[in-house]
């Protein structure tokens, strides 16, 4: 199954739009799980399954810690437990098309991940290699979370800006491929609303809710699609170090359950005023 459907088919069947974030930091992994990366993944992702619509692991957190080999085993497990729930390795990768080759197998073949995060800026014939894997997806940095996210995305170049040429680019001159979707941040509703336009159908990974402060009401207002979902919004931190006791998990889950909450709120209010 194609990336794009088995997202579709896990926005209807969880009614979530949730991601959790698996960013797992030795300083900040409770004392009952220190040094044992699987367990604590495995633990928050036992706790949170039914409640979300993709998991997200960071590779960078995994290789910080000499732990990849435990990346690997973390999405085969995700896989085999949770055949629904589509994964996406946020690894950010970027480079000529031939290094993007072998990113493009050590995300799908190694890793066996069904989506990978991938920088636009060195152009389509960077991005190119990752298509080839028909059912996966690939999503484009395009208007990020962060404060620097300005510096670069927010320049004027040919009456647009970067990021609206991002999204023009993966919506209409590459748009053959139905595998895109695009990073939005949730802290920037407003550029957000101007994607959604340029990309009426592109499903948005929109991290910045939780440790990043973004509003989830003007988010989902943003970014809904025309079908109402569209989006998967991301939270790494805020869930999964809600408690730092041997009840982490269960800390976890009523943080991811209560953010799932606000998000179904939030798209009902909006779906409501659209009607
Ligand atoms: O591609 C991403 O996932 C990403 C893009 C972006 O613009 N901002 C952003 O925070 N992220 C990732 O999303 C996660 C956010 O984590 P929290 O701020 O803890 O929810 C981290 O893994 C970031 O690397």
């Amino acid at each position: 199954m194609k990336f794009t459907e088995m997202l579709e088919q896990r926005w209807r069947d969880a009614d979530s739009m949730l991601c959790v974030g698996l960013d797992p930091n030795p300083d900040r992994m409770p004392a009952s799980v220190q040094g044992r990366v699987g367990d604590f993944c495995r633990a928050i992702v036992e706790a949170t399954a039914d409640l979300v619509c993709a998991f997200k692991p960071q590779i960078a957190y995994f290789a910080a810690m000499r732990a990849l080999p435990e990346l690997e085993e973390l999405i085969a497990y995700i896989h085999e437990r949770h055949p629904g729930i589509p994964v996406i390795l946020d690894a950010k990768r970027g480079d000529i098309g031939s290094t993007a080759k072998a990113y493009a197998r050590e995300a799908f073949e190694i890793y066996g991940a069904d989506a990978v995060t991938v920088s636009p800026y060195m152009g389509f014939d960077t991005v190119e290699p990752y298509l080839e894997y028909e059912d996966r997806g690939v999503i484009l940095l395009c208007r990020t979370s962060n404060p620097g996210g300005r510096d670069i995305e927010m320049l004027q170049a040919g009456g647009r800006r970067v990021f609206e040429h991002v999204a023009a680019m993966a919506a209409q001159a590459w748009k053959d491929h139905d595998q895109l979707g695009l990073v939005v941040g949730a802290t920037f509703p407003e550029e957000m609303a101007g994607v959604r336009a340029i990309a009426p159908g592109m499903p948005f990974l929109v991290p910045g809710i939780g440790a990043q402060g973004g509003d989830i009401l003007a988010a989902v207002r943003a970014g809904l699609d025309r079908n109402g979902r569209g989006m998967i919004i991301n939270s790494s931190r805020a869930v999964i170090y809600a408690g730092s006791g041997p009840d982490f998990a269960q800390a976890a889950r009523r943080k991811a359950a209560e953010t799932r909450d606000a998000i179904r709120r939030a798209r009902s209010a909006v779906l409501g005023t659209r009607s």
